[in-house]
């Protein structure tokens, strides 16, 4: 709960603003916004449609708009709790640029997490208190311009903030970014969107290249479906990165050194900490970790907040 409150009061919050102004317009237009508007500036009761369970402790909810929206990318909407006053930040999955009329958030239940449980326990056709979009990290198209290549280690629900800029960046209209995501899960049925990721992966060939990572292999199946697990196995290393990620930048690019790359880190806390190094109230601490070690500074590495 500290670091929930850490995370939204200054590494959330940092983005707020800009957010505020980006809208200011559409509140100039409509100050009366509707009161079943998804916004910021208040609860919003929104309608749960579909549960769809995609692991064991994981499911998508599936939530209808009463009036279409944007939900810019990689940004995070708020959930409530009513009866005991609880909120959590979720990333719709598939947010784009375009207004939306639904969106999907993927909800990992954890057994003593309030929210996570809250949600489960949650029916199609009840109504959600929610707040938001704010955005976390600038990834419109328009944003992603400034990058030649973007680096992406995502652990677990943490492909929910990683996903939408994936799409973004693949289809620039004009711009080639390169993207390389390593995806680290507990286990197999744990890495979300596998396929959608691997098809992405086909479609677009070397420029978005993929790899997974698990926790430990699972026990032994007599199955006879059982695919042999070809990813890499135990908790994110150097040896996983090297030649995946764009490489650690010691200075600003230059004439002789052109690429502008950055590094997205992002998924439950230990695994930010494991590989970045901690994130801290600002969100600007220096980088450790696997990355650290591996030479990545402090304006190449990005750390969602968890
Ligand atoms: C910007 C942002 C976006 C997020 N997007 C998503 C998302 O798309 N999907 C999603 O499932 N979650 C997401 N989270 C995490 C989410 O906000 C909650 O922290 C999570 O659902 C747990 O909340 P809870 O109330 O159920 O658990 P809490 O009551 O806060 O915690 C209870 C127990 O669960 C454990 N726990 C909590 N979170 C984790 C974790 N991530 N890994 C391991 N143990 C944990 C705690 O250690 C504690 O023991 C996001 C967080 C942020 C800040």
């Amino acid at each position: 709960m500290v670091t929930f409150v850490a995370a939204s009061a200054l590494g959330v919050g940092a983005y707020v603003y800009q957010w505020q102004k980006h809208r200011s317009g559409d509140i100039f237009k409509n100050p009366f916004s509707s009161p079943d508007t998804l916004t910021n500036e208040k609860w919003t009761p929104i309608l749960l449609k579909k549960i769809t369970p995609v692991s064991e402790h994981t499911s998508l909810f599936d939530f209808e708009l009463a009036h279409p929206c944007s939900i810019p990318i990689s940004s995070a909407i708020y959930v409530k709790d009513d009866e005991i006053q609880a909120m959590r930040a979720y990333t719709p999955v598939h947010s784009t640029e375009a207004e939306q009329s639904s969106f999907q958030l993927l909800i990992k239940r954890y057994s003593e997490g309030q929210v996570s449980r809250f949600m489960h326990a949650a029916r199609p056709g009840q109504k959600i208190e929610m707040r938001g979009p704010v955005v976390i990290w600038p990834g419109s198209q328009a944003d992603l311009e400034q990058w030649d290549e973007i680096g992406m280690i995502a652990g677990g629900t943490g492909i929910t903030a990683v996903l939408p800029i994936i799409h973004s960046a693949l289809t620039h209209p004009t711009k080639k970014i390169k993207i390389s995501l390593l995806f680290a899960a507990h286990c197999p049925e744990e890495l979300y969107f596998k396929d959608e990721l691997d098809q992405l992966a086909k479609t677009y060939g070397g420029r978005f290249v993929v790899s997974y990572a698990i926790d430990k292999l699972p026990a032994a199946s007599t199955g006879s479906e059982v695919v042999p697990w070809k990813g890499h196995v135990g908790f994110v290393n150097a040896d996983m990165l090297k030649g995946l990620l764009p490489q650690p930048q010691t200075e600003t690019p230059s004439e002789g050194n052109p690429t502008k790359s950055i590094v997205l880190v992002c998924g439950p806390e230990v695994m930010v900490k494991h590989v970045a190094g901690t994130r801290g109230l600002s969100g600007h601490e220096p980088v450790r970790g696997v990355l650290g070690a591996m030479g990545y500074q402090r304006d190449q590495v990005f750390r969602f907040p968890n």
